[in-house]
């Protein structure tokens, strides 16, 4: 039985993880965590889930919670993805993480920490856009580049960082297939007269409204001709199931940073 603590527990996907646990074989609830001072903590964890009461109280002792569970999923934020991500390290356990909006500088140090234990990061978890991520190479590389590529991706209100993580994955997946470089290469910015668009460019678009759960497109825009592929989730519950579904597989592998494609046999 693997027991796995849930870090973000009053956290939209915190919620959405706990019920996830629940629900799934061969795996238990060890523990609940929320930020010091949350009005949750000291509640039952089973509340923000939907489930009523299940006898798991919402903490703030990282150290106990990550003492009492042999992985930690944690979908928070970056900053306090890497204290999370040192704190399982410390104690050899492996930790799933899904916070998105991490700088290159916050994921070298993720990759760092993660040469101690064996720890996930994805930036989307579901099956769908994974796939997606696998036929953006083969289309990248098939098309070449007499095709522009743009992308838009959509989500709720409430979302703190832009471009979302999977929007940057499909940029970076692009660009690798291309030959370019992500970072050089990415335009998230076009105001006023800003010149013709260059060959070599990658759009990134934002939508920011309502309760718009997470849609993604990349557009292969050609002379005459476009290609659209589009992934749109419906629910957070395939982010839910694919973090548990991570959760059983990290443990007791290598030390080492993997990400969903590894989790899913999609390299
Ligand atoms: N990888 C994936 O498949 C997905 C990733 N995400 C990412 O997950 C992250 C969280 O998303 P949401 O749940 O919508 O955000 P949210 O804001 O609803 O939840 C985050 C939770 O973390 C808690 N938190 C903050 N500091 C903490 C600390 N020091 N210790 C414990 N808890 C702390 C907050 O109080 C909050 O309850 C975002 O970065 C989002 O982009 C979201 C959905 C899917
Ligand atoms: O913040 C969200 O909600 C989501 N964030 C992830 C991202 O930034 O890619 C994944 C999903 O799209 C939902």
């Amino acid at each position: 039985m693997v027991k796995i603590a849930v870090c973000g527990a009053a956290g939209r996907m915190g919620g959405r993880i706990i019920a996830a646990v629940r629900e799934a074989d061969g795996v238990e609830l060890s523990g609940a965590l929320e930020r010091p001072g949350h009005p949750m903590v000291g509640q039952d964890a089973g509340f923000n889930a939907g489930l009523g009461a299940i006898g798991v109280a919402i903490s703030d002792d990282l150290n106990a919670l990550v003492a009492g569970c042999d992985v930690l999923i944690d979908f928070t934020t970056p900053k306090v993805s890497l204290k999370n991500l040192e704190a399982c390290a410390l104690k050899k356990k492996a930790i799933v993480i899904g916070s998105t909006g991490f700088t290159p500088e916050e994921r070298a140090l993720a990759a760092e920490l993660a040469k101690e234990i064996p720890a996930v990061l994805a930036p989307n978890m579901s099956v769908g856009v994974n796939v997606c991520f696998k036929i953006l190479k083969d289309i990248a590389q098939t098309l070449g580049d007499d095709f522009d590529v743009e992308i838009v991706e959509a989500h709720h209100k409430m979302k703190k960082d832009s471009p979302s993580g999977t929007a940057v994955r499909m940029g970076e997946v692009v660009a690798e297939a291309l030959g370019r470089d992500y970072n050089k290469v990415a335009n998230y910015h076009r105001e006023g007269i800003c010149g013709e668009r260059t060959k070599e460019e990658i759009g990134m678009q934002t939508v920011r409204g309502g309760d718009i759960v997470g849609e993604h497109t990349v557009y292969f825009i050609g002379m005459g001709e476009r290609i659209e592929l589009t992934h749109r989730a419906m629910s957070r519950d395939m982010f839910s199931r694919g973090s548990v579904r991570a959760a059983q597989w990290i443990v007791g592998k290598k030390p080492g940073l993997y990400d969903m494609q590894d989790v899913l046999g999609l390299k």
